[in-house]
């Protein structure tokens, strides 16, 4: 059996099988911009166009044009074994112009059923899957990859249900022809979760590995992004999907549009799931395609056009517990010497650097944090922004070189507080050492906190001024006798459980990983953690 990656591999569709079936003339150039802008939005597996008949599916008669673009010829050229650029062909005469055109991947299809294969390509079953092997023969020796389709795998429009039968035999016909992929059409979108499990259980048992499987979902009744959470909790991991929930085939009556591209974005990236592709420019897409076409978008295309980025609005929890597995933190960003950051689906992790000097806050370091979180703060892809450090302290305080005095320093401190406190994401501290002074009243702007065994806080001061009095603005909490006692000596985790300032305390580096993804996919989290902003309390300088 495959070995199963949390990864998915989205299959853009929205510029062939999201416009073959509308009506009114679509110029080439819109179709080359929505290209353009796909890719920019991160897609690297995208359908360019179809080279059909153009008397069947006269909106794609300008395929040639599509592909004649010097837009498209530079994405068409690009040596990138990322870059996925198929074009769907009926026939070798399809292969045939693809290939002039130096497309080199092309996607073949069948269907399931005789009544579709009939109104779709003019021929049999049996007639379908002899064509589509001719083109992947002749593919395949030219070196083209070829990706397959076998459509109505659950309903056919004309004759009814279709027997999983005919499904494992087109997808077992086309892998053998040389598919390095089959993509199983849902084409009528009559399928549900217990549909999509009953049928890939059965190919898996008729010797299909899920790794040779893809998602193709229509959205005719609004299941669209449940069966592909189905189809990958049974082990699929690529879909297709079209930006702003366009498509249809024109020969299946009654069939609605794909499912809509950043619902599956959305979806996954609530889930801890890297799709490589960046939401808000994908929505932008969605919208822009919709609006021209005087189509309603997608779900989420309509719900972020008026967003209040409060992260945690947009979370999903149940998503992220259904789907919890062990996050990987990807591709270190632009970074700088003090501070690292690290992004995994909507969740940004910011890492304090400096070790040494138990990463207490210079000048400099005060300034990348304050830009790091004005980024991220308006950035509607993020829900979580996770701060953390290297070594044996989260923070050990300001960093005061001699010649500056404290001032300018606390300044600019009150000033990175008031960015954390007022960021619209749920910041969570995640104290992977000791915190001290400054670094303490740091952990406490946080909205949440967890940490590890054996680290303490200390406010280091004895008196409501300073970082006690910013501590207790920012915590809600008074100044009484319970919490006084807070500012004068070490804390430990225990103890700050204890007063509901800490929400988990893990017992060593590598369980501070796994509370921490759990603790942010909402599970076992105690509302006793959920402070009051400060931004409802004035924030005052307390004293320099
Ligand atoms: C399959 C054929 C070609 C058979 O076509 P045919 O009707 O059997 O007759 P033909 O082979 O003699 O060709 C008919 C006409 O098409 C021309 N022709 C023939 N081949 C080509 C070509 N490659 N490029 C451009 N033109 C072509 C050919 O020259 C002739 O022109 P005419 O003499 O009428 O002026 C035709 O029925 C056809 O093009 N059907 C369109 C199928 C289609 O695009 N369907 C939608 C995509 S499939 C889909 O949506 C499902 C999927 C993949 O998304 C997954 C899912 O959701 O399930």
């Amino acid at each position: 059996m495959a070995r199963l990656t949390p990864q998915v591999r989205i299959v853009e569709v929205g510029p062939r099988d999201g416009l073959q079936s509308i009506k009114d003339a679509i110029s080439t150039e819109t179709k080359v911009q929505l290209i353009q802008r796909l890719h920019g939005a991160g897609l690297r597996a995208i359908e360019l166009t179809s080279v059909v008949s153009p008397r069947r599916v006269p909106q794609l008669a300008d395929c040639q044009q599509v592909l004649a673009d010097p837009v498209i010829r530079e994405l068409l050229a690009a040596d990138r074994e990322d870059l996925r650029l198929p074009v769907l062909v009926p026939n070798t005469r399809g292969l045939d112009v693809a290939i002039s055109h130096g497309v080199k991947e092309v996607a073949v299809f069948i269907s399931a059923t005789e009544g579709f294969s009939k109104a779709n390509i003019n021929g049999t079953v049996q007639q379908g899957i002899e064509r589509a092997r001719r083109v992947a023969r002749k593919a395949i020796d030219s070196g083209i990859a070829v990706r397959g389709y076998v459509s109505c795998i659950f309903v056919d429009p004309y004759n009814g249900p279709t027997e999983p039968s005919s499904v494992l035999r087109c997808a077992k016909e086309l892998l053998d022809m040389g598919c390095y992929e089959v993509s199983l059409g849902d084409t009528t979108g009559a399928g549900t979760p217990a549909k999509v499990t009953s049928l890939i259980r059965y190919l898996e048992k008729g010797g299909i590995l899920l790794d040779r499987l893809a998602g193709h979902f229509h959205d005719t009744h609004g299941q669209g992004t449940v069966n592909v959470l189905q189809a990958y909790l049974c082990g699929i991991r690529v879909f297709d999907a079209s930006a702003g929930g366009l498509g249809g085939c024109p020969f299946a009556p009654g069939a609605k549009g794909n499912v809509s591209t950043e619902d599956l974005v959305f979806m996954f990236h609530n889930a801890g799931i890297d799709t490589g592709i960046n939401l808000a420019e994908l929505v932008e897409t969605g919208k822009w395609i919709a609006d021209r076409l005087r189509q309603p978008g997608s779900r989420s295309s309509q719900s972020m056009r008026n967003i209040q980025p409060r992260g945690r609005e947009l979370r999903l929890p149940a998503f992220r517990s259904m789907l919890y597995m062990k996050k990987s933190w990807p591709r270190p960003k632009p970074t700088t010497k003090n501070i690292h950051f690290y992004q995994t689906g909507d969740d940004i992790k910011i890492v304090l650097n400096q070790p040494n000097s138990g990463n207490a806050l210079t000048k400099l370091m005060i300034s990348e944090l304050i830009d790091c979180f004005r980024t991220h703060n308006s950035n509607p892809c993020v829900s979580r922004i996770i701060l953390t450090g290297t070594g044996r302290y989260f923070c050990a305080g300001l960093d005061i070189p001699r010649r500056n005095g404290i001032t300018t320093q606390f300044d600019d401190l009150m000033q990175l507080f008031e960015t954390i406190d007022q960021s619209p994401k749920t910041v969570i501290a995640c104290l992977n050492g000791h915190a001290r002074g400054a670094g303490a009243a740091l952990a406490f702007v946080c909205d949440r906190r967890i940490m590890v065994k054996g680290a303490t806080i200390e406010l280091g001061e004895t008196r409501p001024k300073k970082f006690p009095g910013l501590v207790y603005r920012y915590t809600g909490l008074g100044w009484n006798s319970s919490t006084s006692g807070l500012s004068a000596r070490p804390i430990n985790g225990s103890e700050l459980k204890i007063l509901g300032l800490v929400g988990e305390i893990a017992d060593g580096q590598e369980d501070l990983q796994i509370k921490l993804e759990m603790y942010a996919n909402g599970q076992d989290v105690s509302e006793k953690v959920l402070v009051p902003t400060a931004t409802k309390l004035s924030i005052e300088r307390t004293g320099s």
